[in-house]
């Protein structure tokens, strides 16, 4: 949606910057046109009703109507709508362009608990910066035959399954333009952030809730570490996940950013953390990259 205003714009009563709104709402695409630049001098009061929905698929629509007035008149400059999901795509693809060059082809590596987003986030950032992707626990799992990760903890236990992630990370660091997805306890090693650091680490810190809604709803079959558990799957989940955060917590802090979903419902206004999409997320990483680049130069 493109639409014209001055300046200043008000919203939900009060007033802000133009360029907050676009921190504030970065799903939402306002633009001034050259010849409004020009008016901007005059002295108009331009406000904008916002409304925002969400549609069967999942997907937000954003709807805004620009209203202008000038010398007691008032009339409506502009008004239209759109589906937030593809803004969201534009402006992760316009960071991925400003982001790209400052990383320099350094691997991502993408850490937190389990159920986290990492695959999820780390496929759609690999694809916008041009990146590969490489989910640690498939090359763990290529490296023992194709055994699959529950497999490899059932027969040679977790220790054997941690040195063949250690060897993984250690092969991962040797590369570059990668987005890695880690496992959710590579953390735990001081060893995997050796290697790590040769790239940019990013924490995708998901509250403990909204992590057992999400494997719950997938099932525990392939997270070995959350078997041991009796209950439903959501409590089951909950429980084991608490003790490992508590365990885990400090060594997810080493990583060189941290994307908190609390703070981005926070910052879009989102009651719940589970309407954040996997772009949003992403868009954020991206942001965290942007910030992460100055002490990381060099
Ligand atoms: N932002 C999100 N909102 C809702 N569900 C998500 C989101 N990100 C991931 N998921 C879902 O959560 C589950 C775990 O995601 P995944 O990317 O596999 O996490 P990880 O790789 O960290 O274990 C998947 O079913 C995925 O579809
Ligand atoms: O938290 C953990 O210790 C683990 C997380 C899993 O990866 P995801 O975080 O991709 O689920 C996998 O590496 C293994 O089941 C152990």
């Amino acid at each position: 949606m493109d639409v014209n205003l001055a300046q200043r714009m008000q919203f939900s009563s009060k007033w802000i910057e133009s360029d907050k709104f676009y921190r504030k709402y970065p799903t939402c695409s306002l633009s001034l046109t050259s010849k409004l630049k020009a008016k901007q001098k005059l002295p108009v009061l331009v406000s904008a009703h916002f409304q925002s929905k969400r549609n069967k698929n999942g997907h937000k629509s954003v709807s805004l109507k620009a209203f202008c007035s000038y010398k007691h008149s008032a009339s409506v400059l502009e008004s239209g709508s759109s589906s937030a999901s593809s803004d969201e795509s534009l402006i992760l693809k316009n960071k991925s362009q400003e982001v790209g060059p400052c990383i320099n082809g350094r691997c991502i590596y993408l850490v937190g608990m389990m159920g986290s987003g990492k695959t999820t986030v780390g496929k759609i950032l690999s694809q916008v910066l041009g990146y590969s992707f490489c989910d640690c626990d498939s090359l763990v799992e290529q490296e023992v035959d194709g055994t699959s990760v529950a497999e490899i903890f059932k027969l040679y236990g977790e220790g054997f399954f941690r040195n063949k992630e250690t060897e993984a990370l250690k092969k991962l660091s040797m590369m570059h333009r990668l987005v890695v997805s880690t496992g959710g306890g590579a953390v735990i090693r001081p060893i995997n952030w050796k290697y790590m650091h040769k790239g940019i680490s990013v924490w995708l810190d998901v509250p403990l809730e909204a992590l057992a809604q999400r494997i719950a709803a997938v099932g525990t079959n392939s997270r070995p570490l959350l078997h041991h558990e009796s209950g439903d799957e959501y409590t089951k989940a909950l429980r084991r996940l608490s003790t490992l955060l508590e365990e885990r917590g400090e060594y997810y802090a080493n990583a060189n950013a941290r994307v908190s979903l609390e703070n981005i419902a926070a910052k879009l206004g989102y009651r719940d953390v589970s309407s954040i999409t996997p772009t949003a997320i992403a868009i954020e990483v991206e942001l965290r990259l942007d910030r992460a680049r100055d002490p990381l130069d060099g």
